[in-house]
């Protein structure tokens, strides 16, 4: 899959442009980080990717073709998104996890080994699975959104500041393991430099 944004504006309302004259590509292999200081944009660069908003200017590709429904469609079905704060509902862990495998077009929800041993390498503790989702630390919901992200197993993922909550080793065990397929295109926004540094394109708005 590639991605091309060219030359895209967008505002919010009548407000001044959150993004103006925005350009970047992507293709199959890049570890893409968007930086930036607080609300510069890098989220609606990844809303605007998604289709979730419309850029007021400039166009999209999907595959060197015009964004249009089709290729919009295409990019979802291919694509994992894991926000800043993932909300998987009121429930035990082990009642929520699979829900986003529920979705058509993605694979069956693992069997509990499988999960558990991603769990393993993501430093999180078994007992979680009979916790609250909600009740869970900030970094443990976000690892468990790597976990998914990981077991949705889409060729382009999309990370919202992925590492915000971890400390050194997590992070480390999250690289390793989403960087594992060296394939996937990671569209990700990051104040992190660890974790840019990381990344095999980073993609600055500040300058
Ligand atoms: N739904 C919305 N309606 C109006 N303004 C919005 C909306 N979402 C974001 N904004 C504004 O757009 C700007 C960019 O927001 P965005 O969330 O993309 O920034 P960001 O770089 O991701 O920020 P952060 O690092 O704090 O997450 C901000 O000024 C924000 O207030």
């Amino acid at each position: 899959m590639r991605l091309r944004i060219e030359n895209i504006s967008f505002s919010y309302g009548k407000d001044m442009p959150v993004i103006s004259h925005f350009s970047m590509e992507g293709k199959m292999g890049d570890r893409i980080a968007i930086r930036g200081e607080s609300g510069s944009g890098k989220t609606t660069i990844i809303r605007l990717l998604l289709g979730f908003e419309r850029p007021t200017k400039g166009e999209i590709f999907i595959n060197d073709k015009k964004r249009t429904f089709v290729q919009l469609k295409f990019l979802r079905q291919n694509s994992c998104w894991l926000p800043q704060d993932l909300d998987l509902g009121q429930g035990k862990l082990k009642e929520v996890f699979c829900y986003p495998f529920q979705f058509k077009n993605n694979p069956p929800c693992p069997e509990e080994q499988k999960i558990f041993s991603i769990f393993e390498r993501l430093g999180l503790p078994k007992k979680i699975w009979s916790e609250n989702f909600e009740n869970l630390s900030t970094g443990q919901r976000q690892r468990v959104g790597i976990a998914l992200c990981y077991l949705l197993d889409k060729p382009l993922i999309f990370l919202d500041e992925p590492t915000s909550a971890l400390d050194e080793q997590s992070k480390k065990k999250v690289s390793e393991l989403l960087f594992e397929d060296q394939e996937k295109m990671i569209i990700s926004t990051s104040h992190d430099q660890w974790w840019i540094d990381r990344c095999s394109k980073i993609i600055d708005l500040d300058t």
